[in-house]
C-alpha cells in the first residue's frame, strides 16, 4: 500500500448539490443551495458539483444563480454524453462538466442497450462537443467497478486524446471493499492515459473506506457528500474523509474543519435528514462518556479517549452519568457541580446512579443528581418526570 506522497494536491469535489439531492424525496431550494454552497467554499472545499442542467430551466438558473456568486470553487454540472446536456450545462455558465457514461457490460447492454463501441464513439462526439466550447471535463465512468478495466483504460486514451481532463472511476453500487478498490484505482494510474477522480457509495458501509483507498492508489480528484448524503445509501461522508485523510493518513487537507458541524446541520435540515447522534466525525454524542474507564481517562487526559479535540469539527464532549459511569467521573461531575463528599458517600452515590439509570433506561440530568445528593435513599422522589 503505498503512502500518500506529499507533494500530490487532492481536491475534494464535492457532490452534496448533486448526488446529496439525488437521495430519493430530498429537494434543495435554491436559498439552501447557496447557503450550502457559500460554507463549502469557505471551508476551502475546491470543487462543487453543484447539479444537472438537462433537467430543464429551473435547475439552469439554480446552477446560473451559484456561478453567479463568484466563488473560488470550481464549479462542475453533470451531464450524459449528450450534446444537448453539455449545451444545456453551457447555457448555466459553468466552464466544467462531468461527462458520464455507463463503462460495464451490464450498464451497456440492459441499460443504454448499445455496445462498447456506441460508447466510445458517443464519447468522441461528446468530447469534441465540450472541448471546442473549451470546457474542463471530466470523464465519468458510471458503473466502473463492474467493468473491465482495461475497457477503461481504452477510454481514459480516448479521453486523454480528444483533451479531457480526468476520468472518474465510479463504484455506483457501493459494491467495494477497499482493498479491490484500490487495485482497480491502481491499476487504472499505472495504465490509464488520465489523472483519476474517486466516487463511491455506502451500499456496504464503504464509501469513506473506499474514497481513501482511492486516493492512496493515485487518485487526485475525491467526490463527497455532507452528512454521506446521496443515492440510497449514500456518498463518502467530506467530514469523514477529510478526518480520515489527517487522522489515518497523516495527510491533512486544506479544509476548515471547524464548521462541519454547522455545514451538517445546515444539510442534515435541508434534506430533511436529520444527523443520527452516533454519525462520525459531526455526531452530536460522538464526544460523549459515561464509562467509569473512559471517563477516568478523558479526565486526566482526552487523548486516552479521543481521537481528535471535539472542537476542530465543532462539538463539545459531555460526560454522562449513567449505568456504566465509575468513581472519578461522578465526583468530577459533583464537583463541576459544587458539591464536596467523601469517598464513601461517592461510592454509595454511584450504586444509587447505577439503579436509577438501570430502571429508566437512561443517564442522568445535573438537577436528579443534586436531588440524589440531597435525598440519597429516595431514588424515585428524585427521577424528573
Ligand atoms: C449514477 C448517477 O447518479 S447518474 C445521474 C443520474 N441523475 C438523474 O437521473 C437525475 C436527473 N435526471 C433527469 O432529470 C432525467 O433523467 C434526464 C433529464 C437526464 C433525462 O430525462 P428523460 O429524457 O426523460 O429520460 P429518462 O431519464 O427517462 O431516460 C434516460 C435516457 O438516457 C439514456 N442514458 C442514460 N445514461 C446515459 C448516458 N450516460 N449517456 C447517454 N445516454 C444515457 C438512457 O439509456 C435513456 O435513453 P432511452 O430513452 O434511449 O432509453
Ligand atoms: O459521473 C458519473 O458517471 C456518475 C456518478 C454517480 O453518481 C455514480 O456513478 O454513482
Amino acid at each position: 500500500m503505498k503512502a500518500i506522497d506529499s507533494t500530490r494536491t487532492i481536491v475534494i469535489d464535492d457532490t452534496t448539490l448533486r448526488d446529496g439531492e439525488q437521495t430519493a424525496g430530498v429537494v434543495f431550494s435554491l436559498e439552501e443551495k447557496k447557503q450550502i454552497a457559500k460554507a463549502l467554499d469557505e471551508i476551502g472545499v475546491g470543487e462543487l458539483e453543484c447539479g444537472i442542467p438537462a433537467m430543464g430551466r429551473e435547475e439552469q438558473a439554480s446552477v446560473r444563480a451559484l456561478v453567479d456568486m463568484g466563488l473560488n470553487a470550481r464549479l462542475i454540472t453533470w451531464n450524459r454524453a449528450v450534446v444537448s446536456d453539455i449545451q444545456a450545462s453551457i447555457h448555466s455558465g459553468v466552464k466544467a462538466v462531468d461527462i458520464s457514461l455507463s463503462v460495464s457490460d451490464i450498464h451497456i447492454e440492459h441499460k443504454l442497450g448499445k455496445s462498447r463501441d456506441w460508447v466510445k464513439a458517443q464519447l468522441h462526439r461528446a468530447l469534441e462537443f465540450a472541448k471546442s466550447h473549451d470546457l474542463y471535463v471530466s470523464i465519468g465512468g458510471e458503473d466502473s467497478s463492474r467493468a473491465d478495466l482495461d475497457f477503461l483504460c481504452e477510454l481514459t486514451e480516448i479521453g486523454a486524446e480528444y483533451g479531457a481532463d480526468r476520468f472518474r472511476y465510479c463504484d455506483t453500487l457501493g459494491l467495494m471493499d477497499p482493498f479491490t478498490t484500490y487495485d482497480h484505482v491502481d491499476y487504472l494510474h499505472r495504465n490509464g492515459a488520465l489523472p483519476l477522480e474517486v466516487h463511491t457509495h455506502n451500499d456496504l458501509g464503504m464509501a469513506t473506506a473506499n474514497a481513501i483507498a482511492g486516493i492512496r492508489a493515485g487518485a487526485d480528484f475525491v467526490n463527497t457528500t455532507v452528512n454521506g448524503l446521496g443515492e440510497r445509501a449514500g456518498n463518502a461522508a467530506l467530514e469523514e474523509v477529510v478526518m480520515a485523510m489527517k487522522y489515518a493518513c497523516d495527510r491533512p487537507l486544506a479544509i476548515d474543519t471547524h464548521r462541519f458541524v454547522e455545514l451538517s446541520r445546515l444539510v442534515g435540515q435541508a434534506s430533511h435528514r436529520p444527523v443520527p447522534e452516533w454519525k462520525a466525525v459531526v455526531g452530536e454524542k460522538v464526544f460523549s462518556h459515561e464509562s467509569g474507564l473512559h471517563a477516568d481517562g478523558v479526565l486526566k487526559y482526552p487523548k486516552n479517549y479521543e481521537g481528535f479535540d471535539p472542537s476542530e469539527v465543532g462539538l463539545t464532549r459531555h460526560m454522562v452519568l449513567g449505568k456504566h459511569s465509575g468513581g472519578h467521573g461522578l465526583q468530577s461531575r459533583l464537583q463541576n457541580l459544587g458539591v464536596h463528599l467523601e469517598a464513601d458517600k461517592v461510592n454509595f452515590l454511584l450504586q444509587q446512579v447505577r439503579s436509577i439509570s438501570q430502571k429508566y433506561k437512561r443517564s442522568l440530568a445535573d438537577d436528579e443528581l443534586l436531588n440524589l445528593v440531597a435525598h440519597p435513599t429516595n431514588i424515585s422522589g428524585v427521577i424528573n418526570g
